[in-house]
């Protein structure tokens, strides 16, 4: 396989409601494309990162930048012919792990389906369908809450997560178990927001059973979640602080994450996010597949992910219209909480021509 070039497209597309976390409100997801061209296939890679660099360091247009200026010409330089190359030809420039990851990503589609071979049998997938876990914002009231949170288990959802942040935090959990019963599975989402000092109050959520509490601390604080995880009973998962499989391993053997959140852009791609999940497997801790409100092509990529075997908790991989009206590919639809994991060459899934025009603000071809 030869690469012939890249194409960077960005699409704006607008969420079905506002969704807010404790680092803000997101009302649409401008989401950075990568499609590799080679001399055999076109693969499509989906950069997660958020248009400012307020959940990661990374941020749209710098992730933009920095494949246009260092990345892409580095991969035409090393004529880099397969997604395994991708990650050790780009490892001497520091950071930029979500601008790698969609790079990696559209080379491997690439060049599975110039193979034939779906994502899920590339990675070791065992599983046909993933269940389907949902993460539900911070509302300005309960009762909206608990409609919403009502919603999504008639739709079948079979796991809430709520994001949580100082001040909306022990009360909407226990409105929850109040209203919905101790059997639903429920997990919170800090995104940060909390410091160690605040370990007393976390230590609240431990009346109501819940399955994680993610992230509470800083990205780099690896020792206050260590510290937190003694006090606080409930299993602590991290998300933003585990940014590689090296990261993956200082955390685990510091005993500061119990459960991890594995989401491939923010580790450098899914061939990384599949040595994370065998090091967490080696080490009896249980992952799932984040979410950063993908678009179809992501969501592929992620269920695919999901199916391995070490992912026994239900992700944040939500069907299409948790948070699109119209999702860039065909949608993905949940059944029985549930949702397909695709076995065509590849993604499984492409652009919908008409989707893809319509959607997109930019887009820039840059030839090898
Ligand atoms: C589904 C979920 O909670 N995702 C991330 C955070 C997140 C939250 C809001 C977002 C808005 C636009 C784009 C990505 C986003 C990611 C998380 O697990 O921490
Ligand atoms: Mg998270």
């Amino acid at each position: 396989m030869k690469i012939k070039g890249f194409e960077l497209r960005r699409v704006s597309m607008p969420l079905v409601s506002p969704f807010r976390t404790s680092f803000g409100t997101q009302t649409e997801r401008d989401i950075l494309l990568v499609r590799a061209v080679t001399d055999t296939s076109e693969g499509w890679g989906e950069c997660v990162t958020l248009p400012d660099p307020i959940y990661s360091p990374e941020y749209a247009d710098g992730a933009e930048d920095v494949m246009r200026r260092f990345l892409i010409p580095t991969l035409f330089d090393a004529d880099v012919a397969d997604a395994n190359a991708v990650g050790e030809s780009l490892k001497h420039f520091k950071g930029h792990r979500m601008a790698k990851a969609a790079l990696e990503m559209a080379v491997l589609d690439a060049e599975l389906r110039a193979g034939g071979r779906s994502f899920a049998r590339e990675l070791g997938g065992v599983r046909s369908s993933v269940p389907s876990g949902v993460s539900v914002g911070i509302m300005d009231t309960i009762p909206q809450l608990l409609d919403a949170v009502g919603g999504y288990l008639n739709a079948g959802y079979v796991r809430i997560k709520l994001k949580i942040e100082p001040g909306w935090d022990v009360q909407p959990v226990r409105a929850v178990r109040e209203r919905f019963g101790d059997d639903v599975l429920l997990q919170v989402d800090a995104n940060t927001a909390y410091t160690l000092g605040d370990a007393r109050h976390l230590a609240k959520l431990d009346a109501f059973d819940l399955l994680l509490i993610e992230q509470p601390l800083e990205e780099e604080d690896v020792i206050g979640h260590a510290e937190l995880a003694r006090i606080v009973t409930t299993p602590i998962c991290l998300d933003e602080s585990i940014t590689s499989a090296q990261t993956a391993a200082a955390a685990i053997k510091l005993g500061a994450t119990s459960v991890i959140n594995i989401k491939p852009g923010r580790v450098g791609g899914y061939l990384e996010a599949r040595r994370i999940h065998d090091l967490a497997v080696a080490n009896g801790i249980p992952v799932w597949c984040g979410g950063m409100i993908e678009s179809g092509l992501g969501r592929a990529a992620n269920v695919a992910l999901a199916s391995l075997p070490g992912f026994t908790l239900p992700g944040d991989i939500s069907a299409s219209d948790r948070f699109y009206r119209a999702d860039l590919t065909p949608a993905f639809v949940m059944a029985d909480g549930h949702i397909d994991v695709l076995t065509g060459p590849g993604l499984g899934v492409e652009p919908i021509a008409e989707m893809l025009d319509e959607l997109t603000t930019s887009t820039e071809w840059i030839p090898a």
